[in-house]
């Protein structure tokens, strides 16, 4: 039997319907951007279920790590993984501008300049600094 290795990818629109208020009354939600089936998780969470709960459907990023989880309630949340947002909608590297690329730092978004925004930068002060010199010369 051949195994489907590829990732399965949802947009946010997607995971906010699996809100603990369908039929089935699953829950997804994302942690840094990839998407998480907690249903079966909810009643064995040591934090409360209505903790996870607050997040149903939603992006629980920013509360997972403040709530300084252990290396084991990772390696756990690794086991509910189900697939990935897709790349349009991710918050990691997503392209802002032409120029720009948002990036995760110490679990914050920060748009920095790509490489062509650094060299052009560069050109620009070097320009400065040769007619700087000049003006110094002919004064
Ligand atoms: C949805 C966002 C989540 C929030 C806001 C959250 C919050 C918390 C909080 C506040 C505690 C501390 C409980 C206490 O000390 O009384 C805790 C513990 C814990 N949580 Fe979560 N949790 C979330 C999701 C998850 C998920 C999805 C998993 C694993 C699948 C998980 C696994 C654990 C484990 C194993 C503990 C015990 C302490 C530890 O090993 O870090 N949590 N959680």
């Amino acid at each position: 039997m051949v195994e489907d290795t590829t990732t399965k990818v949802y947009t946010l629109e997607e995971v906010s319907k699996q809100n603990g208020k369908s039929e089935k009354g699953t829950v997804w939600i994302i942690i840094k951007d990839n998407v998480y089936d907690v249903t079966d998780y909810l009643d064995e969470h040591p934090g409360g279920k209505e903790t996870i709960m607050e997040f149903a459907g939603k992006d629980a990023t920013k509360d997972f790590v403040a709530a300084g989880h252990s290396g084991d309630a990772k390696k756990e949340l690794k086991s509910y993984k189900i697939g990935e947002i897709v790349e349009e909608e991710r918050k990691k590297k997503t392209k802002k501008a032409d120029n720009t690329v948002a990036v995760y730092k110490n679990d914050k978004i920060k748009d920095v300049e790509t490489e062509d925004a650094q060299d052009s930068a560069k050109n620009r002060r070097s320009c400065i600094s040769i007619i700087t010199c000049g003006l110094c010369k002919f004064s």
